[in-house]
Parts: C-alpha cells; structure tokens; sequence
C-alpha cells in the first residue's frame, strides 16, 4: 500500500514537472530565431491551395507584413490566399509538420501589429472565402465566412431590415472582428464581438476543423460545458483559424437621430455619459471627443464644430422613443453645462458627422504631415474614467506631445492617438512612456489594458500584469494543448 502511493505521489510529480518542462520549452519556441523553409515547402503549398493563390512576390509580402499600426513591417516568406476550409485545413497540417509560422490574416487593419510576420512564415489571407452561408432572419443570426467584412454583409443585409451593428469604423472581416474581440461606436447599445458571436468553425494548429458550440448550433444560450465560443474571441490567431462565424443581427432601428453637443470640460462631457447610463436611456452611441481631436476634424473632414470636449451621439427607436431619449439627454447635458447641441436627423448629414469620427485616425495624423499612429487603448469601469482621461492629459501636457483622446465613453473605453514620425525616437519614447503610465493608471483602477485592439505585439507584458502569473500560465496551458509546436501566430499575446 505505502510503496504504491510512494509510487503515485513521484508519478504525479513527474507529469508536473513534464508540463513545466513544456511549457519552458514552449516559451523557448515562441522566441526562436525565423525558422528556414524547406525549398519543397512552397509547391506542397501550391498543390492545397493553387499555384494562382501563393506568392512570394515581394510587393504581396509588404502588403501582409503590417496592419494599421505603427508596428514596424515583418514580412512572411510567403503569402497563401485560402478559398475554403478544407485548403485552411491542409494548410494548417503542412506547416505544423514543418513547424513553420502561420499567421491568419483578414483585413489588415488591426492596431496592435497583429498580422506583421516577426518569426516569417506563412501568412493565410482569408479575404478570398466570402460566402454569406445564412440568414436566419427569424432567429436574428447569420453564418459568414472568414473573408466577409462587416459592409459586405450590412449591404447584403438592407433589405433584410436587419443589421449587424458592431462597428469598429474600418472595414474589418468579421472573422477577424471576432479574432481580435472588436467593438468600436454601437458596444454601448449591443455590446461586442464577445457578446454577439454565437458558434465559430476554427482550424486548429495541427488541421483539426471543428465548431465551437457543436455543429450547426446557433442558440442564443447555451450552458453546455466551457464556453469554447469566447476561448476563440479575442485569442488573436494564437489558437487557430476562424473559418466560419455564426453571429446575432439586429432589427434596423426604425429612427434614427444624431448630435454633437461640446462642454467646457472633459470631466462636465464625462460626467454627462455616466448620468445618461445611469438613467437607463438605451442611447447607441455616445462618443467623447477633446478639443486636440475636434479640431483635427474639423480640419479634415471639414466640420465646422466649437473646439471643446465634445459628444457625438445617436439614438436608436421608435419616433416617440427617440423623442422621451432625447429629451432626458438635453437635459442632463444641460444640467452640466453643455452646450450648442446640434440635431442631425438627415441621413446624409449623420453619415457625414459618423464618416468624420471614424476617419479621426487620419484627420489626426494630418496634423503632422508624414507620421504614422501611435495608438492606444484602455478601458475602465465608468466611474474611474474621468480620472484616467485627466491624468492622461496632464501627462501629454507634461511631456510636450500631440495626443489627441477620443473614447467610447459609454463602455469606459477611451484611445490616445499619437501622430509620430518613424525615426523621431525622442518624440516615441515619449510616447511609450505616457502611453504606458497611462495603461498601468487604467490597470490600478480595476481597468483593462486594451477595450478592443487587442495585446498584439505591443502590450505583452501588460497582459502578464493585467492578469497575473497564475492567469498566464492558464493561458499558455490553453495554448500548449491547442498548439503545441507554437506555429500560431507567434511572438503575439504572449512573450
Ligand atoms: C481607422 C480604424 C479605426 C478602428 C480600427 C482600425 C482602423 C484602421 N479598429 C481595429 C480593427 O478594425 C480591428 O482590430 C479588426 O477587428 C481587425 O480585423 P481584420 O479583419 O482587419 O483583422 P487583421 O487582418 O488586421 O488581423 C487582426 C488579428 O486577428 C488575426 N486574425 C484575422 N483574421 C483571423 C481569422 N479568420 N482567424 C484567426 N485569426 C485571425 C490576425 O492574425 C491578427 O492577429 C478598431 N477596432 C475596434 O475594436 N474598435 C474601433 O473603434 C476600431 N477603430
Ligand atoms: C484609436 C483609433 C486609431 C481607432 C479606434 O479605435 C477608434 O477610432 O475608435
Ligand atoms: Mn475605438
């Protein structure tokens, strides 16, 4: 008896130090110098997806090599264009057999340098699988395929009278929302990618196609077992290849109604969104922009806005809905001082105002000539928002840079955007030093690191602090049995 649990305890021991052992070797992995392709690697490759469909040209390379980020460019060996899940699949197994990088990539235009090839390898553009498999206008879903992007499916959806409203301005895949847990202007009304994706078909590492909530089910909930469903929201092509996306649409609303309103400080524009939250007004967007940000669009999108802390919102409903919202919102701006509330029912006027904050990028880096975005991202809970957007500014202040703040006030999600020029690197260490005590100020305040970009290359190490060692090792648990020779997306989420 005693010799059989002396036996039991050494052998649970060892499998202890088995998976510690792994998981040392899985970090060593994931900082491995680029690996060298076998030269027969490229025709294997050529017969899964075609000829026509692999590139190693250099102009293909760039093109996948960066996102919208300031992230410099890392080019893959080479570039795959995959039509169907069954291509994702074989591709999938060939460059796990060789151990070489796979890097998924959708639209390109995330913030956090997600797509850029640090270890090379082989980027799978999935812009090419573009069906619309269903819409089930009965149960508010539909079934896309990884290349289709959120206006493909909206146009296709018009005359539907249903939408999918999560929009994070650019037009992103929605796969690649969903990879990287998007949000943007509507998350106050409908929440994000996390709350509105219901069934996912991913490709695992080793080829393995299989669907997040089982095959076909697209419940609005579910309690069956771990909810494998938001395992892949968010993991950023670490885990594997979103293929399919089963999401929930929405009735189009029946009116419509926007507005401006500008205030004398960013804490009356802040302190107006949170009393209109807690009166329970179901308003869909309500986004803050500053003074730097105003006139920035002003100047590009040629507006003609007071140059203050200023709201952007909207209103969806029914007429006399929007008539009680808008009415309690009027007041309650009023009662904290702002003023000039401009009413924008016009369709072409609303899509003016919307196109205008949702170009603030460029608009903000037309404000010096040549430089490329330094952003960021934080979210908080709503009651400590104004003191991180205050803290923040002061800090920009202090330093001496252009940091223009807009945010999706609603969600406590605010980003700072920084117009740098690549090889000014006084103005970026700047930069990263605000950008930083910004992110640990919204990390002591029961905050998050990143509201919707993602931790791509940039905020790895905040994620260590965000969620502690034991919440790492968890998540690299996760990824040693997902994938366990680390060809995923490597050098993201993760050190
Ligand atoms: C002007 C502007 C404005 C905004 C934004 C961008 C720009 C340029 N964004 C960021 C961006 O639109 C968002 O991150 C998208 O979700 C990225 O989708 P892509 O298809 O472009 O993914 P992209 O191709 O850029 O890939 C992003 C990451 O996801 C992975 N990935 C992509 N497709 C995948 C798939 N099918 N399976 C597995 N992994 C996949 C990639 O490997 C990469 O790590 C944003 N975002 C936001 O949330 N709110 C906002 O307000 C804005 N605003
Ligand atoms: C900060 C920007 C670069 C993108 C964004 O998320 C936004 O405009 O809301
Ligand atoms: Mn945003």
């Amino acid at each position: 008896m005693h010799s059989q649990r002396i036996i039991r305890s050494y052998s649970a021991l060892f499998r202890k130090l088995q998976i510690i052992s792994n998981i040392q070797r899985h970090k060593t992995q994931q900082v491995a110098e680029k690996i060298q392709i076998p030269s027969s690697f490229a025709a294997d490759l050529a017969q899964i997806v075609g000829k026509h469909n692999v590139s190693t040209a250099n102009a293909v390379r760039e093109q996948h090599g960066h996102d919208e980020s300031y992230h410099s460019i890392e080019l893959p060996d080479m570039v795959a264009f995959a039509e169907c899940t069954e291509q994702v699949s074989e591709v999938a197994r060939l460059c796990n057999h060789h151990g070489i990088p796979l890097i998924p990539f959708g639209s390109g235009t995330g913030l956090e340098g997600g797509v850029n090839a640090v270890k090379g390898g082989v980027c799978l553009d999935l812009s090419k699988m573009t069906k619309i498999v269903s819409v089930n206008a009965g149960d508010f879903d539909c079934t896309v395929e990884a290349g289709v992007t959120r206006k493909t499916l909206n146009s296709y959806l018009r005359d539907t009278g249903l939408w999918f409203p999560i929009d994070p301005g650019a037009d992103a895949s929605l796969c690649g929302m969903c990879a990287t847990s998007a949000s943007g202007t509507n998350a106050v009304r409908y929440g994000t990618m996390r709350e509105n994706t219901m069934n996912l078909e991913v490709v695992l590492a080793d080829g393995t196609v299989f669907d997040t909530a089982g095959k076909g089910k697209r419940t609005k909930k579910t309690s069956a077992g771990y909810n494998l469903t938001n395992l892949f929201v968010g993991s950023e092509g670490t885990l594997g290849i979103i293929t399919k996306a089963t999401i929930r649409l929405y009735p189009q609303p029946e009116a419509t109604i926007s507005a401006t309103c500008h205030f004398e400080t960013v804490q009356a524009a802040v302190d107006s969104t949170v009393q209109v939250l807690q009166c329970g007004i179901p308003i869909a967007r309500i986004e803050f922009l500053d003074e730097v940000s105003v006139d920035a669009c002003n100047k590009f999108s040629k507006l003609n806005m007071k140059v203050a802390p200023s709201l952007f919102l909207e209103f969806h409903g029914n007429a006399s809905g929007l008539e009680d919202q808008t009415k309690l919102v009027a007041e309650i701006v009023q009662a904290n001082g702002g003023s000039n509330f401009v009413w924008a029912k016009d369709p072409e006027v609303r899509n003016h105002l919307w196109k205008a904050r949702h170009e603030i990028l460029y608009a903000c880096m037309a404000l010096k000539p040549g430089t490329k975005p330094y952003s960021t991202d934080v979210c908080v809970p709503i009651s400590n928002l104004p003191k991180v957007i205050t803290r923040t500014k002061e800090m920009i202040q202090e330093a001496g840079i252009i940091g223009p703040i807009v945010g999706h006030v609603g969600d406590g999600n605010f980003h700072v955007f920084y117009p740098v020029h690549p090889d000014d690197q006084e103005t970026l260490a700047k930069v990263k030093d605000v950008s930083h005590k910004m992110a640990l100020l919204a990390l002591e305040l029961d905050g998050t690191c990143t509201g919707e970009h993602g931790i791509g290359q940039g905020k790895r190490e905040l994620l260590e602090r965000e969620i502690g060692e034991s919440g790492i090792k968890v998540m690299r648990h996760l990824k040693m049995a997902l994938d366990p020779r680390g060809i995923m997306n490597p050098g993201k989420v993760f050190f």
